[in-house]
């Protein structure tokens, strides 16, 4: 066996004869990105110059000779000799046999070996490894520039991916997103996800194409993801490398109807750095993964991690605003059956869906923000806020920040900027109640608002689109205040597309005793003690008794009664409801009869609001619900009454 000396790239003098070689595999290099691609053409050019049947480029990979690229019709690989080239890293010549390192000392494994059927000169040709060179050179180029092509394409599907994470708030479209750039990355056939189900100890795949619901679901301890996922390190199976093919879960395969060959498999992380998932991408076209694609994965990983995290965290909101707004929306009904309140049933479910204005009337307490929310939870702007203003509650001065906001330092105690309720209410629905009691100026402000559909912040310049749909209601008789010219007319018409007209309690007939047991189950259980319930005495005694219109008032006697019922009683008697359905004489007889009647009567109501105000410690909203009153009108009787008020 000859053994050659180092072999040199010579210049293209010293060959003149491969000159339109080397200039032939330069150009190739030059209009190729793709190394087997650019092999095809350049193989069969240099096995023609140097004469050869056969040539072959091939890598020792793991103990096995892969072929990267051959030209001619094949034939057995002299394994021995390529063993020995690439122990000593030098040319060699064995019979028709010449093999040399394409690149020698780079390490990289790869061999040029080439056959010829009859030999010129016995000793190694200086051609063949000069030839060697030159394809070394430009393959180097050719990879260089697919390696700069790779990046580009995976910083562009990085791009691509965080580009989409911010539009992409559902997490089965995101997935298949990823799969789908990660499988044109990497020139894979698939990809999936796996995110890590801990509690469970299983592993949920997605996108798992041919399984019901596209979700595979495995143990946490199976196959190579299961590895990934317990120790926190990349794995790659290569194709035909029997012992690690071994690893591969065949079952999943099974479920899948996919026959795995290679695969990539890297962890995901949190931010936190916690492992949550997997991210594989399943047999690589034409090849193997490499060491470009894990770290391409990787980068990827990263990234998917991020926009993993956060579409979670936005669908757990999601899922939990549904939560909320169904709850809300399941608490808000009116109870009852009566003609009066079928008919206002049957009005609000027509009228919910659409944007039209509706104007509720109705004495206190009689559900009209019932009634309005009732409309809120039937519209499409359900899972939008609910924002209701009290504007008989709301000083003339403080109306138009409270409805249209303020910027900082707009007025003294402007201290920060304050969205205002139009604002707040913005998607969804904003309720005006006691509209009746609204300044003519705030008239002229929400008119031109609700005309404009802009609101400007007091202190602003900035105009602020608002899509709130608006409801409003009062306890006065608008059309009266219309006559009086206390209410502007154009105003009056823009609320009242449409009127609902709430029914006093007294007029709801039956409906009285089914509003008094559902408050007093709901008090009940509240009160965490037995339901008790009426006899038919008791519910004979309730339809007798002279109801105001207020439901409040009638809703607070429940709750009394299921507070004060002994615990060990699970029915009402007649004679139970005495002591409630009485008027309460205590304060009006300590009295002295020596009064004119309106002292008499000032100073019962001034009592009366006092031992309310002490039996709700101090809770004024409580008082005023057990009052029947609004907490505003509390505070304006009791400002009436000369009582000292203490507002917040
Ligand atoms: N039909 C009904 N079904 C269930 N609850 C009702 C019904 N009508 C009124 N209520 C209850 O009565 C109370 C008063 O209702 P709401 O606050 O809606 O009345 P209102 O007419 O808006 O009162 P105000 O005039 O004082 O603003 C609430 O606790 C409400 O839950």
């Amino acid at each position: 066996m000859a053994k050659t000396p180092r072999p040199t790239l010579a210049s293209l003098d010293a060959h003149p004869a491969l000159a339109e070689t080397a200039s032939h595999l330069f150009y190739a290099a030059a209009l190729e990105n793709v190394p087997a691609a650019f092999l095809k053409q350049a193989l069969p050019l240099v096995c023609q110059a140097l004469g050869g049947d056969y040539l072959a480029l091939v890598k020792g990979e793991k103990g096995k000779w892969r072929v990267l690229g051959a030209s001619g019709p094949e034939r057995p690989l002299p394994t021995d000799l390529l063993a020995e080239v690439l122990d000593s890293d030098e040319a060699q010549l064995k019979r028709q046999w010449y093999v040399t390192p394409l690149s020698p000392h780079s390490g990289t494994g790869e061999l040029l070996a080439a056959y010829r059927t009859w030999m010129e000169r016995p000793e190694p040709s200086d051609a063949f490894v000069t030839t060697a060179g030159w394809l070394n050179a430009a393959l180097a180029a050719v990879r260089e520039r697919e390696r700069l092509d790779q990046r580009l394409m995976r910083l562009q599907a990085i791009l691509e991916i965080a580009a989409r994470w911010q539009q992409t708030l559902e997490m089965a479209p995101l997935l298949e997103q990823m799969a789908a750039t990660s499988t044109r990355l990497l020139g894979s056939e698939r990809a999936t996800i796996f995110l890590w189900d801990r509690a469970a100890k299983q592993l949920i795949g997605r996108p798992a194409l041919g399984v019901q619901g596209n979700e595979l679901r495995i143990p946490d301890s199976t196959g190579i993801v299961g590895q990934v996922i317990h120790s926190g390190q990349p794995r790659r199976v290569d194709v035909d490398v029997e012992a690690e093919q071994g690893e591969v879960d065949r079952r999943v395969d099974r479920q899948l109807k996919f026959h795995t060959k290679s695969l990539l498999c890297v962890p995901l992380r949190g931010r936190s750095g916690e492992l949550f998932g997997a991210f594989e991408v399943i047999n690589k076209i034409g090849g193997n993964f490499t060491d470009i694609d894990q770290e391409a994965l990787v980068e990827l990983a990263a990234h998917a991690a991020v926009a993993l995290e956060n579409t979670q965290q936005v669908e757990d909101l999601l899922h939990s605003r549904k939560q909320i707004t169904d709850d809300a929306a399941q608490r808000v009904q009116m109870i009852g059956d009566c003609p009066a309140v079928q008919a206002l049933r049957s009005t609000v479910r027509r009228v919910a869906d659409t944007d039209l204005a509706v104007l509720i009337l109705g004495e206190n307490g009689t559900g009209k923000e019932v009634v309005a929310q009732m409309i809120h939870y039937g519209s499409r702007r359900r899972a939008e806020p609910f924002v209701a203003v009290n504007c008989a509650a709301i000083t003339e001065t403080l109306l138009e920040s409270e409805l249209f906001g303020h910027e900082k330092g707009a007025f003294t105690d402007a201290r920060e900027m304050r969205q205002g309720k139009f604002e707040l209410a913005s998607k969804g629905t904003l309720f005006l109640d006691e509209i009746g009691d609204m300044s003519l100026a705030g008239q002229a402000k929400l008119l031109r608002v609700l005309e404009e559909k802009i609101v400007v912040r007091v202190g602003g310049s900035t105009n602020i689109a608002t899509n709130a749909r608006v409801l409003a209601a009062t306890n006065q008789n608008l059309a009266d205040l219309v006559r009086q010219k206390r209410f502007r007319e154009d105003l009056y018409f823009r609320l009242n597309v449409v009127t609902l007209d709430m029914p006093p309690l007294r007029d709801r007939g039956d409906d009285i005793v089914t509003l008094a047991e559902h408050f007093l189950k709901h008090f009940c259980l509240q009160a965490r003690r037995r339901i008790v319930k009426f006899t038919t005495a008791a519910k004979r005694r309730l339809l007798a008794h002279r109801w105001p219109g207020n439901v409040r008032e009638l809703r607070n006697l429940m709750e009394r009664l299921a507070y004060l019922a002994p615990d060990d009683q699970d029915k009402l008697d007649a004679p139970d409801l005495a002591f409630i359905l009485s008027p309460a004489s205590t304060a009006a007889n300590a009295l002295s009869l020596d009064a004119p009647l309106t002292d008499a009567t000032q100073r019962f109501q001034i009592e009366y609001i006092k031992r309310h105000i002490e039996a709700c410690r101090g809770n004024m909203t409580a008082a005023a619900e057990r009052l029947g009153l609004h907490r505003s009108n509390l505070y304006r009787k009791m400002r009436q009454l000369e009582m000292e008020v203490d507002e917040e």
